[in-house]
């Protein structure tokens, strides 16, 4: 657990989700806190992307509980789900899923702006985000940025609503080298800074060696992957 680290805010219990006939999930468990960051690797197939789905209430798992911050997602309708993704998940993808013609200061408070944010105060918190980010947001459009800046500016929109929870699949996937790295400093600085949940999807073992905890799935479960002694100097 992070030095610090706060209140679950999820925890995952006896998780199961099958699929033509192969348990991706099998009594699954997974708490992640307030303050804490999470990594998740595991063979390609092995479900990483099912979990977040899960987590997201995009797939409803066959059996298990889903609490964030107390409530269980797994019982929730249509709009109940929509509300709390809006209001308490903030998604980070591989390609940032940005729309390329806008520009990131128009991409980040799109976010705020949907979810009933009013216009000045949604462009003074996404400016605040980019300013802290180190993204350019003047009038060029998010497609003309280079990649790193385009994922940095995917993180400030995942951030606006200030979610508890973070989750980010394979966010570094697309970058390399000194700007994987620098965009793998950002995501682990979120959870210190703002205090959200940190999970995150990785095929990358050195991007999953700076998370808190490093878990690995395989079989259906998670299992803590040892932390070595110059990771756990860190
Ligand atoms: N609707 C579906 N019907 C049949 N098989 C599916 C369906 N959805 C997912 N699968 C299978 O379930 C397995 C897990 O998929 P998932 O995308 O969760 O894996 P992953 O660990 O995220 O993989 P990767 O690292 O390659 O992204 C895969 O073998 C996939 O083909």
């Amino acid at each position: 657990m992070a030095v610090g680290a706060g209140a679950a805010v999820l925890a995952a219990s006896g998780l199961g989700y099958e699929v033509a006939g192969r348990r991706l999930l099998d009594r699954l468990d997974l708490v992640v806190r307030a303050g804490e960051s999470v990594a998740v690797t595991g063979p390609s197939g092995s479900g990483k992307s099912t979990l977040l789905m899960c987590l997201l209430g995009l797939l409803r798992p066959h059996a298990g509980d889903i609490l964030v911050k107390g409530t269980d997602i797994t019982g929730l309708r249509e709009r109940a789900l929509a509300r709390y993704r809006r209001e308490h998940v903030g998604i980070v993808f591989q390609f940032g899923e940005l729309l390329p013609e806008l520009t990131p200061l128009e991409n980040t408070a799109l976010a705020a702006l949907l979810s009933g944010v009013p216009r000045d105060e949604a462009y003074a918190r996404a400016e605040s985000l980019l300013s802290e980010f180190g993204v350019p947001y003047g009038r060029t459009p998010t497609a003309d940025l280079s990649g790193g800046e385009r994922q940095r500016t995917a993180v400030a929109r995942a951030l606006i609503n200030e979610p508890s929870l973070l989750l980010a699949d394979e966010p570094t996937g697309a970058l390399d080298g000194a700007t994987r790295d620098a965009m793998a400093e950002v995501l682990f600085s979120v959870p210190r800074r703002w205090g959200c949940a940190l999970l995150l999807v990785t095929h990358d073992a050195s991007v999953a060696a700076r998370a808190d905890r490093h878990l690995a799935l395989g079989d259906g479960r998670l299992t803590e992957v040892a932390v070595s002694g110059t990771e756990a100097g860190r």
